[in-house]
């Protein structure tokens, strides 16, 4: 059998030529799309391995005249841009397999062998649905290059997606590029955050309601899985769901229909579903918090997003993103000197890329000089530690909740009230700072009673006058 090999590196070209001759295939080399097509014009190959920038252009821009003229050919295609673009570009014209660079050249191997095995196969078959525009996701590090080979694989198809990752890795971007990139791009993108919906109205949310269902249901409501028809459904927080939910969903997900609440009529779904998480499923399913049997209805394709720690390769090219991103959006234009983001890649970025966003476009405000360099980091870097230290308080209120009942363990019987003194001390001593110890307008502000708060602050041990604004 006899390949293809359009490379114009030298020392790749050798070595791949190298491991198909030891497998017994014969390879014919050239560098160019002059070339290749002169040779497929004339010759029989069984598959097509090639690089994307050659002499004389893009190779997987001319892809699609390939794929018309040998539309048995299978095509490898090797990249060292590797961006999500690039992978999706490769799909796009049904290449059988895309190998960012650098790879694994017995996985290479292993790949043509297939490929030769199996002309016809392909993985995407859609033919020039054109390249994805504006994808928003930023990062070359090999493990950011196992996610979009994941993501290319269910561009084609609707199979269910399960995104895990840390909080603030790209979960949510990651889900809406499925979207934007699939084929399903014409219908709706619907997030649902199931954490941030009050466990008796998720089922509502999520199915829908007929009018009269319950105290409230004043009219028809159409919920999520009807609003994303035709599109995909992204239900991020699974972790947090309620078993009740859980149970309706898993049964949504085996019969394709949902049931609205109060409703008789079964409404067939039409929606792809990606979930996300950011909690370790499977000790919940253990402790009987998640249900094991929708754990596998959802895991069907799993996408691991790594921590932004564990690809330090990618944060100069995060923190050069958001530097432009926050130029386009009217803060003055940075750049960072080359020590400055060797700087940056040191840090833990607990945070993964929200937290790197954030650090940057507060960098982009402040900073006086046009280059950031170390010195003119540092004092910020430091300053961002002490704010992490000082706030020592989770971002969001589900781990700020979970936490502190850890930490404080309230004796049963006094739970509400002690959880719900430690959530108003802040939020009062917040809202006199910004009103200056001016109790009407914090209770104004709060929209309670002003001797409701006066009582509380009594009771809490707040002295509203250390607030008042002295000249
Ligand atoms: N690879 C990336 N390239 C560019 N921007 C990114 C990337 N990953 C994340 N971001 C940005 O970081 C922020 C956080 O991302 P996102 O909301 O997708 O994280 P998440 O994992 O869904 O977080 P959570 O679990 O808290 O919901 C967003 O502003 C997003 O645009």
């Amino acid at each position: 059998m006899t390949i293809l090999l359009v490379e114009d590196d030298e020392s790749i070209a050798i070595v791949i030529t190298a491991a198909l001759e030891a497998e017994g295939f014969s390879v014919v080399r050239c560098d160019s799309i002059v070339e290749r097509d002169r040779l497929l014009a004339t010759q029989e190959f069984s598959a097509l391995v090639t690089d994307v920038m050659l002499t004389d252009g893009d190779g997987i821009e001319t892809l699609g005249r390939v794929r018309e003229m040998h539309p048995d050919l299978p095509v490898i295609v090797l990249s060292a841009q590797n961006t999500l673009d690039t992978a999706v570009r490769a799909s796009d014209t049904g290449a059988f397999e895309y190998f960012p660079k650098p790879f694994d050249i017995d996985e290479l191997v292993r790949t043509v062998r297939q490929a030769a095995g199996s002309q016809g196969a392909s993985l995407g078959g859609g033919v020039d649905e054109g390249p994805g525009q504006g994808l928003p996701l930023v990062g070359r590090s090999a493990s950011m290059q196992a996610v979009y080979r994941m993501i290319t694989r269910v561009l084609r198809n609707d199979l269910t997606v399960l995104i895990l990752g840390e909080s603030g890795t790209g979960k949510e971007l990651v889900a809406e590029a499925i979207h934007q990139l699939g084929h399903r791009q014409k219908g709706p993108f619907v997030a649902v955050n199931t954490a941030a919906i009050p466990a008796d109205l998720i089922e509502s949310e999520l199915f829908g309601h007929e009018k009269g269902a319950f105290t409230g249901a004043v009219a028809r409501h159409i919920g999520k899985f009807e609003q994303a028809a035709g599109g995909t459904l992204f239900l991020d927080e699974i972790g947090d769901m309620p078993m009740q939910a859980q149970t309706r969903l898993l049964r949504a997900l085996q019969s394709g229909s949902i049931r609205r609440v109060g409703g008789r009529d079964e409404v067939s779904i039409d929606t792809r579903i990606v979930a996300a998480t950011n909690k370790d499923l499977e000790p919940m399913i253990a402790a009987g918090q998640f249900r094991e049997d929708l754990y596998y209805r959802l895991n069907v394709v799993p996408i691991h997003l790594p921590p932004l720690r564990e690809r330090a390769d990618d944060i100069a090219a995060l923190a050069r993103h958001f530097l432009a991103l926050a130029a386009t959006e009217g803060l003055p234009r940075r750049r960072l000197a080359p020590e400055a983001e060797a700087m940056l890649m040191r840090q833990p970025w607990r945070g993964n890329v929200r937290e790197l966003r954030n650090f940057i476009y507060r960098l982009a405000l402040l900073a006086r000089e046009d280059v950031i360099d170390e010195a003119a980091l540092e004092p910020m870097l430091a300053s961002a530690a002490r704010a992490e230290e000082q706030v020592d308080i989770p971002l969001d209120l589900n781990s700020a909740v979970e936490r502190w009942l850890g930490e404080h363990n309230p004796p049963p019987g006094t739970v509400y009230d002690a959880a719900l003194a430690a959530f108003e001390r802040p939020l009062f001593n917040r809202i006199l700072a910004v009103t200056g110890g001016n109790q009407l307008r914090a209770a104004q502000m709060l929209g309670i009673n002003r001797n409701t708060l006066r009582k509380r602050l009594g009771e809490l041990s707040i002295d509203p006058d250390s607030f008042l604004r002295r000249p």
